[in-house]
């Protein structure tokens, strides 16, 4: 935990400043000037250890006993770094928080940073490609579209009224129900959702339902309606996404009914310098997580400056 802008705000898109903001991160291996940046999910965090084993380890894509690696909780969460509870229901940009990480590595000494993202990780990284162009030497953007899109608008704006309509709990629950089945995909439910847990219940039904208990014990609704703000306000134009110049690796996830592959391929083709690659899963947008395959490996090779094939 650091806390950052003591001596000079930040000043939020929103006009509001802020001092001494806290911010919560992870680091692996041996501090460096140059250090590989990771950007986790709507309801990640900090711990890469955690959540990402198929891509953190010794001869992993992030190898900590070869790269300086930084993850750090954003702004507005509600896993260590400053969130509603903190500052109030401020709006929040994905731009403040590239704002908020670039502090953070100037604090911990870093000077050029690659970096991977997925999901709200993936448009975080495009965030950070047009505010802080001068730190980034690659981006490796896992399961996420240049903007977010009406459909990705509308499943937050449902999402989000659900909370509304039942704050303190249940509607988080259901919003994590409706988010859950745009991060899985119809083959993937069939394939998962054969056997019933509960006598006269559809399998899939429980396991909603259990998804929205998982996600009402580890998350505050108040950041889930900040988080899902700041990912619906993200809509570069195409002049903006024109001038990023730094080499992207844009994958899509061939199930991905969120982020659908196609999208994710356009949105890489209205960059100068993206190359595409497409996972295989029957299992939805969360594939990067449950699914991974090839994804380390491709990956991989792109942070070390390898060509990925298209
Ligand atoms: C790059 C990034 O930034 S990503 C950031 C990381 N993100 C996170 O960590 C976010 C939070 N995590 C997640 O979203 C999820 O944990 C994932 C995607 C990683 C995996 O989801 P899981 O819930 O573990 O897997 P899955 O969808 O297969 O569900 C399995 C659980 O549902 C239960 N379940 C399965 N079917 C049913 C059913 N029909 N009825 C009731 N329960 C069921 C299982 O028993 C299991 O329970 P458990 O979690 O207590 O073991
Ligand atoms: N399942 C992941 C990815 C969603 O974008 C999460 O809950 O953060």
């Amino acid at each position: 935990m650091v806390t950052l802008f003591h001596t000079s705000p930040l000043l939020l898109d929103c006009g509001r400043p802020l001092s001494d903001v806290r911010v919560a991160y992870h680091s692996y291996g041996e501090a460096r000037e140059e250090a590989t940046l990771v950007l986790h999910a709507l309801t990640g965090d900090s711990a890469v250890h955690e959540w990402w084993p198929d891509f953190l380890g010794e001869g992993r894509p992030l190898d900590p006993t070869r790269d300086y690696i930084v993850c750090a909780n954003v702004l507005g969460g509600c896993a260590g770094t400053d969130g509603p509870a903190a500052l109030g229901d401020i709006p929040i940009s994905l731009r403040d928080m590239a704002r908020v990480g670039r502090a953070l590595l100037e604090h911990l000494g870093v000077r050029r940073v690659q970096i991977i993202g997925a999901s709200m990780g993936g448009l975080l990284a495009y965030a950070w490609l047009l505010e802080c162009p001068d730190l980034v030497m690659r981006a490796a953007v896992i399961g996420a579209p240049v903007r977010h899109s009406p459909w990705a608008v509308g499943l937050n704006s449902a999402a989000r009224a659900a909370i509304r309509a039942a704050p303190g709990g249940e509607g988080l629950k259901v919003a994590r129900q409706i988010a859950m089945l745009s991060y899985r995909s119809p083959q993937s439910l069939a394939a998962t959702q054969t056997v019933q847990r509960r006598p006269g219940v559809h399998a899939v039904t429980s396991y909603l339902e259990y998804q929205g208990e998982k996600l009402l014990a580890r998350f505050c609704e108040r950041s889930y309606v900040t988080l899902t703000g700041a990912m619906d306000g993200f809509q570069p134009n195409d002049a903006e996404l024109a001038s990023i110049r730094t080499p992207v690796l844009a994958i899509g996830i061939s199930s991905d009914v969120l982020y659908p592959a196609a999208e994710v391929r356009a949105g890489a083709a209205a960059l100068p310098n993206a190359t595409y690659w497409e996972l295989d899963s029957i299992h939805g947008h969360d594939a990067f997580l449950m699914d991974a395959g090839e994804l380390p490996g491709r990956v991989g090779a792109f942070l070390r400056g390898a060509a990925a094939e298209s």
